[in-house]
């Protein structure tokens, strides 16, 4: 590749003066800055010159890749090195987690089985719990609005919610924040499920607080708080949806700070060995980029249920007794009729409506006809990179996008947009 294909101008214009100062992340047409640049070129010196300067990381160009990602598809080992580096450092979690993946709880999982303890750590005074009603979340909005995320958890302490508790709603040990420094206490969490109350009085503890519908307002919840809240939506769900034994239909009773239900009936099988009636339900999907045989088109679909306009990738449940790779190839081709060779995982993502595990592939296509399973599917088609960078950044001249970047979806196809050098 030339210089000038990169927007690097074959006539530079005299140096600056040794006293005038230059914007660390300019940009050029192509939104190239001297970062990118540095690590096309696997120039480390310059690329530790501009991050000692403050330049920004994270900043993309025109065609959605970043340094990092530019230097990667380069092979400019160093300098992904160098990038790799500084970004780890500056947020370990950014490049492996998912929305709804970040949970900081310590789950101790050994203390559920332990009553005397949770009925302790109820009372204590640092212990905190989040709020439910229907499902819907208690949070307070964030003051700053031009910022990203709109929404924090509401945390409340033990008189916020006393009278809730003395109606015996559904309570579920969610973990432990674990807190550094010789002063701070750990602060032990709970999920409380206020439907049967009055919301109103718990309005009154908090004052802006309020309930928001879980889809799609709770992706505005801040990305560090989005596992809390997934695992205590999930657990509450489950709670909620299961009263009755799954093997003999008696009444059951929930124990384990809410991670299990027990039957009444003693002498219930389900009381004899672990069954998987009594533990809470987690349902694994796939869903997957498909990527045409020459690995320039990938195939997405809409869903009838999808907002117009929207495109996404394809996804399905798994079936008892699949691999994941396939029910990759089921779903596929069930949903488009493309036929599916190679798979790979990318990265998983709960997604708590109501308790989803998405299974994140990439999938290579050995046939390109689309033949659309018009039950659940709208349209399926084949998409070219340069349609999907349009679509990413909504330039799509018929108005077409993809899912947020809270959905593993967006992540599954920005990253493969991402691999390549010439859009
Ligand atoms: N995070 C994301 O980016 C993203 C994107 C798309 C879909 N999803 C989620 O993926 C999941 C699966 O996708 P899909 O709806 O296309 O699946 P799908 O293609 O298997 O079709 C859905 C149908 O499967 C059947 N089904 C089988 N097992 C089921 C189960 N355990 N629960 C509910 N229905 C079941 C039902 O008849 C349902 O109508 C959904 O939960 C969806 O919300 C997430
Ligand atoms: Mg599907
Ligand atoms: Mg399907
Ligand atoms: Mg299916
Ligand atoms: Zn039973």
């Amino acid at each position: 590749m030339s210089t000038s294909t990169l927007g690097v101008k074959e006539n530079r214009t005299p140096p600056f003066p040794a006293s005038s100062t230059v914007e660390v992340d300019q940009r050029n047409d192509k939104g190239w800055t001297a970062l990118m640049f540095a690590a096309r070129n696997g120039n480390v010196d310059v690329i530790n010159t501009l991050l000692e300067k403050g330049c920004d990381v994270n900043l993309v160009n025109k065609t959605g890749q970043t340094a990092q990602d530019i230097a990667f598809f380069w092979d400019q080992g160093n300098a992904s090195k160098v990038l790799n580096d500084f970004v780890n450092k500056q947020n370990p979690d950014k490049q492996l987690r998912n929305y709804f993946s970040l949970n900081y709880l310590d789950r101790c999982s050994e203390q559920r089985k332990k009553e005397d303890w949770l009925q302790s750590k109820i009372r204590e005074e640092c212990t905190r719990f989040i709020a439910f009603s229907e499902l819907k979340p208690f949070v307070v909005p964030l003051e700053d609005r031009t910022k990203r995320w709109r929404y924090t958890l509401a945390k409340l302490k033990f008189c916020d919610v006393e009278n809730y508790l003395k109606s015996n709603p559904p309570v579920v040990f969610l973990g432990v924040q674990r807190n550094s420094g010789p002063e701070s206490l750990d602060h032990t969490m709970f999920a409380v499920d206020c439907t049967e109350g009055n919301i109103e009085d718990l309005k009154k503890c908090c004052p802006g607080g309020t309930f928001i519908n879980p889809f799609p307002s709770a992706l505005q919840l801040e990305p560090s708080e989005a596992g809390i809240f997934a695992e205590a939506r999930s657990m509450l769900d489950w709670l909620y949806r299961y009263k009755y034994c799954g093997t003999c239909g008696s009444v059951t009773v929930i124990a384990e700070g809410g991670h299990k239900r027990v039957c009444e009936k003693k002498d219930c099988i389900s009381n004899k060995g672990i069954h998987n009636t009594c533990y809470p339900r987690t349902d694994p999907s796939v869903i997957m980029l498909v990527v045409s045989p020459d690995g320039k088109k990938c195939l997405l679909g809409r869903k009838k249920s999808f907002p117009a306009k929207m495109w996404s990738c394809l996804a399905g449940f798994m079936e008892p007794g699949e691999s994941i790779e396939d029910t990759v190839r089921r779903e596929v081709e069930e949903e488009s009729g493309v036929k599916v060779g190679k798979v790979e995982y990318h990265s998983s993502q709960p997604w708590p409506f109501p308790a989803s595990l998405m299974l994140g592939c990439v999938a290579t296509a050995v046939s390109e006809d689309v033949k659309v399973d018009e039950d659940e599917m709208e349209d399926a088609q084949w998409f070219r990179r340069p349609e999907l960078v349009q679509m990413l950044t909504h330039q799509h001249p018929n108005g077409y996008y993809i899912p947020p970047e809270q959905a593993i979806a967006h992540q599954i196809i920005k990253s493969w947009v991402r691999m390549t050098a010439n859009l």
